[in-house]
């Protein structure tokens, strides 16, 4: 059971992901404000302040043709990838391979004046979910999930000056297929994936709530568009 030291922990988040973050917002009874909206894109946020310090909780559910669940989320998950969607990260290292679909991973944000420049150490897991609950009616053909937060590491390294961030995120991907009428062969045309995003960002030191919040208010839905754009670029048929 236990495969590495932070096992048990990333199961415990993974099963706290698959019942609350995959409710639809209001469904816990919580209020969340819809903040931006693009298309099938929905963007929600709460205001939490915790010890002074802004910690808004971010859920985004999006649903995009031609991909899979399992694509989505190793894109989201392979460092090898990770600077041609990502675009507030400076830096970043795989500080350890604990195993196969598991990275410790040690990242820097680019500052944003006048607060002190943030990094981000954490895990980063991928996981195939046996018996996902289904949300409505509609039955998933699969479902993957990555999911990220803070652990601390003694080889971190860290850059000096910076301000540590804690992080809880989670990409939960759920593929449906509808077979073509004619009983033709499934081809992506008939992919189409829904999407779950959380994310709970603790700046780890006191910034601006105003810069803090006008952040999260453009970044979010610039990572999400520019992220869910690029997997479909990577998967799409090569024009021959
Ligand atoms: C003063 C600035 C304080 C906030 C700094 C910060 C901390 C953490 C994070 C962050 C955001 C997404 C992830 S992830 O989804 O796991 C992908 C891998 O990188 C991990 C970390 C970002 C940012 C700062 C900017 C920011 C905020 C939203 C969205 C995008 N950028």
């Amino acid at each position: 059971k236990r495969r590495h030291k932070h096992s048990d922990e990333l199961e415990k988040k993974i099963q706290n992901h698959l019942t609350d973050s995959m409710k639809p917002p209001g469904a816990d009874g919580d209020i969340w404000e819809l903040f931006a909206e693009e298309g099938e894109m929905k963007i929600y946020r709460k205001e939490l302040v915790e010890d002074g310090l802004i910690c808004d909780p971010l859920k985004a559910v999006h649903s995009i043709g031609n991909v899979t669940a399992r694509e989505m989320c190793h894109y989201f998950w392979d460092t090898d990838v990770r600077m041609e969607w990502e675009g507030t990260i400076e830096s970043f290292r795989v500080i350890e391979v604990p195993e196969e679909f598991t990275t410790i991973i040690y990242q820097t944000h680019r500052r944003v004046w006048p607060s002190a420049q943030r990094d981000c150490l954490y895990l980063s897991s991928m996981v195939k979910v046996d018996n996902p609950p289904s949300v409505g009616d509609k039955i998933p053909h699969d479902t993957w999930i990555v999911c990220n937060f803070s652990v601390d590491h003694p080889e971190a390294n860290p850059v000096s000056g910076c301000v540590r961030a804690l992080i809880e995120i989670a990409l939960i991907c759920q593929t449906f297929i509808t077979p073509p009428k004619d009983g033709g062969p499934i081809t992506r045309d008939c992919l189409q994936c829904d999407i779950i995003y959380v994310a709970n960002v603790n700046p780890g030191g006191w910034a601006p709530a105003s810069v803090l919040r006008s952040i999260y208010k453009r970044e979010y839905p610039k990572f999400l568009r520019r992220f869910t754009a690029y997997v479909q670029d990577k998967t799409r048929k090569l024009d021959i």
